[in-house]
């Protein structure tokens, strides 16, 4: 176990200081026993933090016996975060992996149509530099353009389905973060007392009374059609996927629920990698030429540009790789449960219901697997994969996983919504980089500091209160 200050500090001491002190804890393990293994004393639980040289070897397992949902439901405290109904069927990742990423040209399409909507309600267009509170306005952007997504045009516009989409995350994190502060013992008591139970609650509630008509009027209209037209989903969103999926008996309920926690899963991450972009974009101003200029050249038409435009961008996805690198929005990722005992080639054990995870974070600073890692290369990536065969030119894209390279996890369970993201981040940019100019705002102290990072236990994010200026480029 790391992270001790001394042989008398009491563990439960150390597992308090986990909650602001996760960063350096963690990377005392990593520099270490980044070889082998080490455990994090979590208030909640322990984790057992593996070298990534068993990644490959784990990732060949299957589900049942090493599980990402199960890792998921057990940080989100379970059923005190109405969260076990994940466990019982993976819809909410198949409709991604067999329904969204398939057809992403066409939701790409629509999600450009709701970004282009966003872009007159929730930006303002100031002449001159004015400050914008930059995550909250993708926060808004995102939850639009996921809505549009996952449940359609209708329901995208309605503001209550937006406000509750933005505050879900809210509840969720802080109840279970709250709660996880306390020993198991308390929890049935806690449940009962803490407003924000209450509202995740009331979330739940009004996520199904707004989605259940849509879905009963799905399933009376005998929506299992759409499973037959997949190539071509001209209409169907993802919620009339799921409810085809579910066969004409699904419980509306349950439906609306995965829905909720698929905008849990889409939202916070895509705006959070989003408005990191932007921060470094302010706190590298050298790289807004170059980006417009290669949207200028490679794109026809920008604004309105398909799949296979954006994957000509290879300086905006090494620009973005490289955020990626200084902003992961957890420090251990991937996470696991062990659901049997597992025994690795070099003798290594994992007995059952251990909770098991891997150092991401300390991967990407690693001087022995990064050149210059605390130097910010917006095209490093870029430069490698100028190097590389055709063949292998996605090896060094943002949405790539490898062992060195776990910010979207690894393996058969990596985020099945990256494709997505990525491509929705990009449009997001392009825009911006088109449109506007931006910068960060001084302090007191006339400097212009890009805003910090904060962590709760292993979970990353830029201060709440960061602002940027903007204002519509003049010429
Ligand atoms: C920049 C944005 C995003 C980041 C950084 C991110 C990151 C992650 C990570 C680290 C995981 C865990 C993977 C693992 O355990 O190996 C994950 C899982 C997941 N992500 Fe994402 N994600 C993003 C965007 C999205 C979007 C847009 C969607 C939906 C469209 C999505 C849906 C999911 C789902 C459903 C899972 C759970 C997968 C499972 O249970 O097998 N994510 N994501």
């Amino acid at each position: 176990a790391v992270g001790y200050r001394s042989l008398w500090e009491p563990t439960l001491l150390l597992r308090f200081r986990f909650i602001t002190s996760s960063s350096n804890i963690i990377q005392d393990g990593y520099n270490r026993l980044k070889n082998s293994s080490f455990i994090i004393k979590r208030l909640d639980s322990d984790l057992l933090v593996l070298s990534n040289k068993y990644l490959e070897e784990l990732r060949l397992l299957p589900n049942s016996k090493l599980s990402n949902v199960h890792a998921q439901v057990k940080n989100m405290l379970g059923d005190y975060s109405y969260s076990t109904f994940l466990l019982h069927n993976d819809q909410h990742v198949r409709v991604l992996q067999n329904y969204l990423t398939p057809n992403l040209s066409t939701f790409l399409g629509r999600a450009r149509e709701e970004m282009d909507y966003s872009f007159t309600q929730d930006i303002p267009r100031p002449d001159r530099f004015t400050e914008v509170d930059i995550q909250k306005v993708l926060q808004t952007m995102i939850a639009r353009i996921s809505s549009r997504v996952f449940v359609g045009r209708v329901t995208c516009r309605n503001e209550e389905w937006l406000k509750l989409c933005l505050e879900f995350p809210l509840n969720l994190f802080a109840t279970t973060f709250i709660m996880r502060m306390f020993p198991p013992l308390l929890h049935p008591i806690l449940a009962l007392l803490l407003p924000t139970r209450y509202w995740l609650r009331r979330n739940l509630l009004d996520a199904e009374r707004l989605l259940t008509p849509i879905i009963k009027d799905h399933q009376e209209r005998g929506i299992t059609q759409v499973l037959g037209q997949i190539t071509t989903p001209e209409k169907a969103d993802l919620l009339e996927w799921m409810v085809a999926d579910s066969g004409p008996n699904a419980d509306p309920k349950t439906l609306a629920q995965r829905i909720l926690f698929l905008s849990l899963a889409s939202i916070h991450s895509t705006s959070s990698a989003a408005s990191n972009a932007i921060f470094d974009l302010c706190a590298h101003p050298e790289y807004i030429a170059p980006l417009r200029e290669e949207i200028q050249t490679l794109l026809p038409d920008p604004k309105h540009c398909s799949k296979q435009d954006l994957n000509r961008l290879w300086k905006l996805d090494s620009f973005l790789k490289e955020s990626q690198r200084f902003n992961p929005p957890i420090l251990l990722s991937p996470q696991r449960v062990a659901l049997t005992d597992i025994q690795l080639s070099d003798g290594t054990r994992i007995s059952k219901g251990t909770s098991i995870a891997f150092p991401s974070a300390a991967l990407l600073m690693d001087p022995n697997l990064v050149e210059n890692p605390e130097t910010f290369d917006g095209f490093r990536a870029h430069r490698k994969r100028m190097e590389l065969r055709p063949g292998e030119v996605f090896r060094h894209s943002m949405v790539t996983t490898d062992k060195d390279h776990l910010y979207f996890g690894h393996g058969k369970q990596a985020c099945p919504g990256r494709f997505f993201a990525a491509n929705e981040i990009k449009m997001i940019l392009i825009w911006f980089l088109l449109e506007f100019d931006f910068r960060l705002p001084q302090n007191s102290q006339g400097e212009a500091r890009r805003p910090k990072t904060f962590t709760i236990d292993e979970m990353c994010f830029a201060d709440p209160r960061a602002k940027i200026e903007m204002r519509v480029q003049s010429s």
